[in-house]
């Protein structure tokens, strides 16, 4: 089982306040140390008992963070939560907050924080695996915030990859991925462009000067990714 360290500094050689590149992962470990954290008042969504491997997929749209989680489901047998499937999951069955969601998806905003989490929870919660893939998430600050807020126990990613791809590269993979989804066209790409950078890049950035920062360069065919993305998992396992 993979646990989730205590101290993970020594597998993180480049500096901190630096993005990290594929060449600093560092040796292998096979066992780690579990977090000696007791249940605190007030419920987060782990506990002593359950203190699952979180890893935080992000990265700009179309900058194949989807395509590459299947791919880590099916190699490390982790479970992959995208918060944009379970939004849009939302919106086909829908719910009390569908009508809110479809409307900020299709202007290519941020849906509010407590929306996106309760559904993270659930998906945690219905679930045995104590590896998780959480794709798309935190996307903002405030997300980032109000998630360590409400989790508490194990807040901290283990992981966070970050997919690097230049914007004109993903442009083009979301206008050609015919999935009939609603901000899959180039007004709303841009608003998702001007969303990444200005509220995902902060967040990236919270990681890499955290230390669990990974970048992976996101260009090139997803077999050439997947071995970049193995490298960093093959360290963890
Ligand atoms: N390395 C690649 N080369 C070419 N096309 C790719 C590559 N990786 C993924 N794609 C394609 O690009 C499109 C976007 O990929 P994917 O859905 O994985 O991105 P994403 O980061 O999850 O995007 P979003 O944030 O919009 O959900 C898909 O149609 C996928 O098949
Ligand atoms: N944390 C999140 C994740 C996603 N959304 C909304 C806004 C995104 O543009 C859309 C699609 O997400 P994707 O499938 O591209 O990861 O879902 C959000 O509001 N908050
Ligand atoms: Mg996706």
């Amino acid at each position: 089982m993979w646990r989730r360290a205590t101290s993970f500094s020594h597998l993180l050689s480049s500096s901190k306040s630096s993005l990290l590149s594929p060449a600093s992962y560092g040796p292998k470990i096979w066992e780690t140390l579990s977090t000696e954290v007791s249940k605190q008042p007030g419920g987060g969504f782990f506990s002593k008992e359950r203190t699952p491997f979180i890893t935080f997929v992000l990265g700009g749209p179309g900058s194949g963070k989807g395509t590459q989680c299947s791919r880590i489901v099916d190699t490390y047998g982790f479970t992959h939560l995208s918060a944009g499937d379970l939004l849009r999951k939302e919106i086909t069955m829908n719910s009390e907050n569908g009508a809110m969601i479809l409307d900020t998806i299709a202007k290519g905003k941020i849906v509010p924080s407590e929306v996106t989490i309760r559904l993270i929870r659930k998906a945690i919660e219905s679930t045995e695996n104590d590896k998780f893939l959480i794709d798309g998430f935190p996307r903002t600050e405030e997300n980032r915030i109000a998630y360590e807020r409400i989790v508490q126990i194990g807040a901290e990613p283990n992981i966070v990859l970050f997919f690097d791809c230049p914007e004109e590269v993903m442009v083009k993979r979301v206008l050609s991925r015919n999935e009939g989804r609603v901000d899959d066209n180039i007004d709303t790409v841009k608003e998702r462009l001007k969303a990444f950078r200005s509220l995902n890049l902060p967040v990236i950035n919270h990681y890499s000067n955290k230390g669990v920062l990974y970048k992976i360069d996101g260009t090139g065919t997803q077999d050439e990714i997947f071995e970049r993305v193995c490298a960093v998992f093959d360290a963890w396992k």
